[in-house]
């Protein structure tokens, strides 16, 4: 059976870990690490069937077959190297590091050299099938609107930066437009989906990505427009966010879920 390591104990971390616990995923949950204690106290403290080791990334990939990031863009840099030179496998959530040219050829070239796969999951969209099916032939225009309340913009950079007043916003406000490889960086706990979107089609530099705050919203929206050769189609996604982080939608746990699932599954259906 494969033995997993899931990095990053929080809202998605924990819903895997619970999937995995559960029977859901027929793999071995082998170990966790978060930089927080206590969310690996808590997190074992709500599984019933399993009773993963706490360890740290260096140990981690010596005892697995696949490493499970879902901690930060910057956990990135660390987990996913570690796990490809030690020939494993492995998943990233925070998918907007590989907006890094650099870190996205070092990931390839390593996952090449040690014939290692790299999974980076849909997360809270919905469409990446038709596009890369589309993707064979030519493209025109992919673009990202993502609608979000106020407080789940609370933290990126780009709001710091230019200080930007979210409790001062009363009605539907677009923060920011420009292309997904600008965006991953301004927004790096909400638009992660918008690198998923760029590796999946037509690159980070012509990938468009607009993000309206609005007060009025319980759910986070992603809609996706692509045109190209093959015609065009929308996806709208109005996601339940998580009850542990309100940037983070249930439906990206769910994703990684899912990517571990098909991983582990001898029955491969669908792109
Ligand atoms: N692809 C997609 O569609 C989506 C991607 N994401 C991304 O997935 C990742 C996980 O999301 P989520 O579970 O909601 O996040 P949470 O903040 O709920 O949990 C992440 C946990 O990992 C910890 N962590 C972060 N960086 C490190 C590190 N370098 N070393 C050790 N621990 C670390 C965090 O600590 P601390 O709180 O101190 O940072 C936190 O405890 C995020 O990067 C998020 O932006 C989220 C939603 C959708
Ligand atoms: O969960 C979401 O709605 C999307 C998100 O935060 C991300 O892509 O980083």
């Amino acid at each position: 059976m494969l033995k997993i390591g899931v990095f990053g104990c929080g809202a998605i971390g924990a819903e895997l870990c619970k999937a995995i616990d559960s029977g859901h995923i027929d793999v071995e949950l082998y170990a966790i690490y978060d930089r927080h204690e206590q969310a690996t106290v808590d997190l074992k403290d709500k599984l019933r069937n399993t009773d993963p080791k706490v360890l740290e990334i260096v140990d981690m990939v010596k005892h697995v077959d696949l490493v499970v990031e879902c901690a930060s863009q910057q956990a990135v840099y660390e987990v996913v190297p570690a796990a490809l030179h030690a020939k494993c496998d492995v998943m990233s959530i925070s998918v907007g590091a590989f907006a890094d040219q650099n870190l996205l050829k070092t990931t390839t070239d390593l996952a090449k050299e040690y014939n290692c796969k790299v999974y980076l999951p849909s997360g809270a969209i919905a469409g990446l099938d038709g596009l890369k099916s589309a993707s064979s032939t030519s493209i025109y225009s992919v673009t990202l609107t993502t609608e979000k309340h106020p407080r789940s913009l609370a933290g990126a950079p780009y709001i710091i930066q230019n200080n930007i007043d979210l409790d001062a916003i009363t009605g539907k406000t677009v923060i920011f437009e420009g292309m997904a490889t600008e965006a991953v960086k301004a927004f790096p706990a909400n638009v992660n989906v918008a690198a998923s979107l760029s590796l999946a089609g037509i690159g980070f530099e012509k990938t468009k990505v607009k993000i309206i705050a609005n007060p009025a919203l319980s759910r986070n929206i992603h809609e996706i427009n692509v045109e190209g050769e093959f015609g065009s189609f929308t996806t709208r996604v109005e996601n339940v966010p998580s009850p542990t982080n309100p940037k983070t939608s249930y439906l990206a746990a769910l994703s990684a879920i899912s990517t571990l699932k098909k991983i582990a599954d001898p029955l491969q259906v669908g792109t």
